[in-house]
């Protein structure tokens, strides 16, 4: 394991919500994992007046997301992780001088011996990125001739393929691209991570890994929340850009892309930018209309409650378009991936939480045993993100007695079954890479630009194009019933259960 050096982290934003319930509980694990630095502080910065004491109780003591896990810790314990932590408030908005920031950084790296090594988190609303960054580096707060600087961008990077270059070009006038690390929370998932060693560390799944054994592939991403507290954010962005444009492509990068030389992040992430770049633009809207769907929930009842329809949400335009559902078809201009239908949904207010990737292998091209149905027809390879993270391998068994029935049953591997199944958070794992340097699951600005170039003519045809529809669904289905009509051939989307073998599954014929 890399060593991870002393540093200071400068949170902006830091009166906000990730912070509170995300950065600082992960930072908070780590420090007690022990993947911290001696000298390591916290430096949060935001308009809203704090003392240090103030900030320190907002985040730790008090915190709704801290409040079980240091209940259960030594009071010193606590406290001594809280010293680390500091405020300092940077007055009316985000682009005036920094110096009494700049003073402060000096300090509290002189006190606490943090090498001028600095990482700045972006937690606020990207139109403030640049202007940050520019602050940072009239404070001569970028220059790497002492100590490294490194900048955490959050998403969402960009609202089009425009905005996306723009932020680039704005964050490249201060910090080197070596020095920006776009967050994508997906990448710190141990299951997304292990799609590159399914594929890559493994001879049986490579070989297959194609055009001629792949029929087509499956990716769905469903919550059973709405919109919650975010309806304003949301209403202008919808699923597309929410979680397809940044979450969900990133996971078809992993699955579309060639084997990289070796597991550097500049081999891995040239091999992602290849993959994005091989995704077939739709241009036509014949194209766009057949292939692409969107929906939005409408009121309905989840298990005698009444749940509110997306327009009836707090924030949200009573009148709104957006989309709280959106399913893509979509092909791989590549040699590996020709022809070979690529599925994709993601939407909120399901029946479950889920997300997983299917791989529907080809059927046997000649078919011996006359009797299988459709369904247990092929083998399938599903690639369980979340929750009951696992992989599980539908092959075709003998049914015990005459003839050759054949019926499917599952191999199966838990994540939880691991001696080490003690998986660490998303954020965790990249701060820390962050923190020593490994930008491997952060993502590169061309591969952030060669999402939205896929994503943009699909969303200016959802809002600009002729014959769009945007099809109610029900809180707690999956989806407008045409969704279905996507998929190619007999085939339906796969809905899952909660587990990744359903009720039935555990037996070895099912
Ligand atoms: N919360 C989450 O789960 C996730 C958040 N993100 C991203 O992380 C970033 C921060 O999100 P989150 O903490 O939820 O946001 P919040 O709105 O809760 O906090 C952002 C902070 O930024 C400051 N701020 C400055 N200008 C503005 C402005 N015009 N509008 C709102 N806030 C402003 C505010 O602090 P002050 O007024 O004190 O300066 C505020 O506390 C955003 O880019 C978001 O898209 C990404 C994924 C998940
Ligand atoms: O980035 C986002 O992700 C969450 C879903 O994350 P998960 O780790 O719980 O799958 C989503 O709810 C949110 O809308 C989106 O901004």
């Amino acid at each position: 394991m890399n060593k991870t050096a002393n540093q200071m982290l400068i949170i902006f934003g830091a009166s906000g919500d990730l912070t509170a319930r995300k950065l600082i509980p992960a930072i908070y694990n780590l420090y007690k994992g022990n993947h911290l630095p001696e000298n390591f502080v916290v430096l949060g910065a935001s308009r809203s007046a704090m003392t240090d004491g103030e900030f320190r109780r907002k985040v730790v003591q008090e915190s709704a997301y801290l409040k079980d896990v240091i209940s259960t810790e030594d009071a010193d314990f606590v406290s001594k992780f809280s010293d680390k932590i500091f405020y300092e408030d940077l007055g009316s908005d985000y682009d005036t001088d920094y110096d009494l920031l700049g003073k402060r950084i000096g300090d509290l790296n002189s006190k606490y011996h943090t090498s001028n090594q600095y990482i700045f988190y972006l937690s606020t609303p990207p139109s403030l990125y640049e202007a940050i960054a520019k602050n940072l580096h009239n404070q001569g707060l970028t220059n790497e001739t002492e100590g490294w600087k490194r900048i955490i961008v959050e998403k969402p990077f960009g609202y089009s393929l425009k905005t996306a270059k723009d932020l680039n070009t704005g964050l490249q006038k201060y910090f080197k691209e070596k020095q920006i690390y776009r967050i994508d929370h997906y990448l710190g998932k141990e299951t997304v991570q292990n799609l590159l060693v399914t594929r890559f560390a493994n001879s049986i799944f490579e070989p297959l890994w194609n055009r001629n054994y792949i029929h087509h592939i499956e990716i769905t991403n469903a919550e059973t929340v709405g919109v919650e507290k975010r309806g304003g954010y949301y209403d202008k962005s919808g699923a597309l850009r929410d979680m397809f444009q940044s979450h969900l492509l990133q996971i078809v990068s992993l699955i579309v892309m060639e084997p990289p030389i070796n597991s550097s992040a500049e081999e891995i992430r040239n091999e992602k930018v290849k993959a994005l770049k091989s995704l077939r633009i739709m241009t036509d809207e014949k194209t766009l209309f057949d292939h692409t769907i969107k929906g939005q929930y409408v009121a309905s009842e989840i298990d005698g409650e009444k749940v509110k329809g997306y327009r009836e949400e707090e924030g949200v335009d009573p009148n709104s378009k957006t989309e709280t559902f959106a399913a893509i078809k979509f092909f791989v201009d590549n040699w590996r991936w020709k022809d070979i239908p690529f599925y994709v949904r993601t939407a909120k207010r399901m029946p479950t939480k889920v997300t997983e990737v299917v791989i529907h292998f080809k059927t046997p091209h000649h078919q011996v045993f006359k009797e299988q149905d459709i369904n247990n027809k092929d083998n399938k390879l599903i690639i369980r993100i979340q929750p009951d993270e696992g992989i599980l391998l539908k092959f075709g068994v003998k049914v015990p007695g005459q003839g050759f029935q054949v019926e499917r049953a599952n191999l199966d591997f838990y994540y939880s079954s691991l001696s080490d199944s003690n998986i660490m958070q998303a954020y965790e794992r990249l701060l820390l890479d962050a923190m020593q340097g490994d930008a491997t699951l952060y993502a590169r600005a061309d591969e952030v630009e060669a999402a939205w170039a896929f994503v943009d003519p699909i969303l200016n045809y959802w809002e600009n194009g002729k014959d769009v529809n945007t099809y109610g669904y029900s809180a707690g289905v999956w989806g407008p019933t045409n969704s279905d009509d996507l998929i190619e051939g007999d085939y339906t989307w796969r809905n899952p259960g909660p587990h990744l073998v359903d009720d039935s599954g555990f037996c070895v014929i099912c």
